[in-house]
């Protein structure tokens, strides 16, 4: 199953990652994106409306010939005879949704049901046998940030690296302090980032200087697989907070999220807004028998765990 902290107190089991169009800079797509918007602005974000239609995926199954070479043989024969089908997994099935401006998209699904794939998909890393592309900025669930460097210089280090060369050496380091008071990482300024065996900042420090890094060019779209992961559940709710602040300020954990996009070994089960999707498997009379968090109830579903919900007649 997934890993994300989501799975702890806050009773969300599984995977979620997140879509969040906080700010972005669009780099290409092939989808709804005019020309005129791939042009920087200098007076903030560009506002990109995303969109993804029935996106599939499959991917070539890893060649079987150092461990059995019977299969291998007699794989090499069938694709020479076009007979490989069955060699490919289909990842993704017709997976569709979008996210405006300001607005949380929450893709949430078991371990292995394609999340990640979508969001390689849309952040143009993988393209291959795929339908569209855009890419923007990406928050792996590994970051990539240097042990030795404090929050601060590796921030500093980034703007100077990352912004465009007719900012001054001052914009570049107010623009630092804003995205370190934003994120509320004033306290670890100065503290090394760490790992291994080097002592550094916590886990959510951790998180917000990676997503730091990230929005320092304020890009019009940010993709964050499993931003939350590894934090304990406080942490989780203060980097939504902030997520869902530099989208545009609201309310909380899973009401904070505007859509949501369901997903079930890379078929969509729900897409549409995050607070309706209760209401609607209720119309198709799944009904969580005991108190449930909507996040745990939906995911149960995903995976088809309906000890605790009751499910229409006719599935029986
Ligand atoms: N390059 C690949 N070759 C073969 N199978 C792949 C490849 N990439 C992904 N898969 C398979 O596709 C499925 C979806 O993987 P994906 O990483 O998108 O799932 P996920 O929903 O993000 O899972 P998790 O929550 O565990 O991170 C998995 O069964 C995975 O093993």
């Amino acid at each position: 199953m997934g890993s994300t902290q989501f799975a702890g107190s806050n009773g969300f089991g599984h995977s979620m990652d997140f879509m969040s169009q906080a700010y972005l800079r669009n780099r290409s797509s092939e989808i709804d994106i005019e020309e005129d918007s791939l042009n920087m602005n200098k007076d903030g974000p560009l506002p990109i409306f995303l969109k993804f239609e029935y996106v599939e995926c499959k991917v070539r199954n890893s060649k079987a010939s150092s461990a059995n070479p019977v299969k291998a043989v007699v794989s090499k024969v069938a694709s020479r005879f076009n007979l490989d089908q069955d060699n490919y997994k289909q990842i993704l099935k017709g997976v569709t949704g979008s996210v405006c401006p300001g607005e949380i998209l929450a893709l949430m699904g078991p371990s292995g049901s394609g999340k990640t794939t979508l969001l390689k998909i849309i952040g143009g890393r993988l393209s291959e046998n795929v339908e569209g592309r855009i890419t923007i900025g990406f928050v792996t669930q590994d970051d990539v940030l240097l042990s030795q460097l404090t929050v601060d210089e590796t921030l500093v280090f980034a703007a100077f690296l990352r912004l465009p060369g007719n900012m001054s050496r001052q914009q570049k380091h107010a623009r630092v302090g804003m995205i370190i008071k934003e994120l509320g990482l004033e306290r670890c300024r100065h503290t090394k980032i760490g790992g291994g065996f080097v002592k550094g900042i916590s886990g959510g420090e951790r998180k917000g200087t990676s997503i730091g890094y990230e929005i320092l060019v304020d890009p019009s779209l940010l993709l964050l697989d499993e931003p939350t992961s590894g934090l304990d559940s406080t942490s989780a709710n203060r980097l939504l907070q902030i997520l869902q602040g530099l989208a545009k300020p609201s309310s909380r954990m899973f009401h904070m999220f505007d859509k949501l996009l369901l997903i079930s070994e890379g078929y969509p089960l729900y897409y549409g807004k995050a607070r309706e999707s209760m209401e609607y498997f209720s119309d198709l009379r799944f009904i969580p028998e005991i108190a449930m968090n909507p996040a745990e109830f939906l995911l149960d579903l995903a995976t088809g765990q309906v000890n605790d919900i009751s499910v229409p007649e006719v599935l029986y």
